[in-house]
């Protein structure tokens, strides 16, 4: 079971709903978690339990940075509006640096979030039980 994360901007929510919609069966018996919104639009639309965090501009980008960061986050479908500026961009960009960081596979347009889904649905994730399973410094 892998950790999966939602983020849409206010433009590209409708979006992220119909993505998340047609790869439901992909997605569920995942663990999955979102900003505030996204989530709240996506569960209303699909049967699919999603740990919702802050909504993005109220903090929502760093607390699943913070999983990120402790690299507990496997994939992220992060559909930005590149064409409207947001009031917690610094947000923003520390949650795709911490990306980069860990090397997690982040989609931030969702012809991305497709190629990734049918990676997942492929097994091409089974790296990241790895990294789980191994942890540096946590007892097996
Ligand atoms: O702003 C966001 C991501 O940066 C998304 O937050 P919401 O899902 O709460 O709208």
């Amino acid at each position: 079971m892998l950790s999966i994360a939602f983020i849409a901007h206010d433009r590209k929510k409708d979006e992220m709903v119909n993505f998340v919609t047609a790869y439901e069966h992909v997605f569920q018996g995942h663990k999955l978690f979102s900003t505030g919104t996204t989530g709240m639009r996506i569960m209303e639309k699909t049967n699919l339990s999603i740990h919702r965090f802050m909504s993005g501009p109220l903090g929502g980008d760093q607390q699943i940075g913070a999983l990120v960061a402790q690299n507990e986050m496997d994939l992220i479908i992060f559909l930005r509006d590149p064409l409207m500026a947001q009031p917690h961009e610094p947000d923003i960009i520390a949650l795709l640096r911490l990306c980069d960081v860990q090397g997690i596979p982040v989609a931030t347009n969702v012809a991305t979030g497709e190629l990734l889904v049918r990676a997942l649905q492929r097994g091409d994730f089974a790296w990241r039980e790895l990294v789980h399973k191994y942890k540096p410094g946590e007892q097996q």
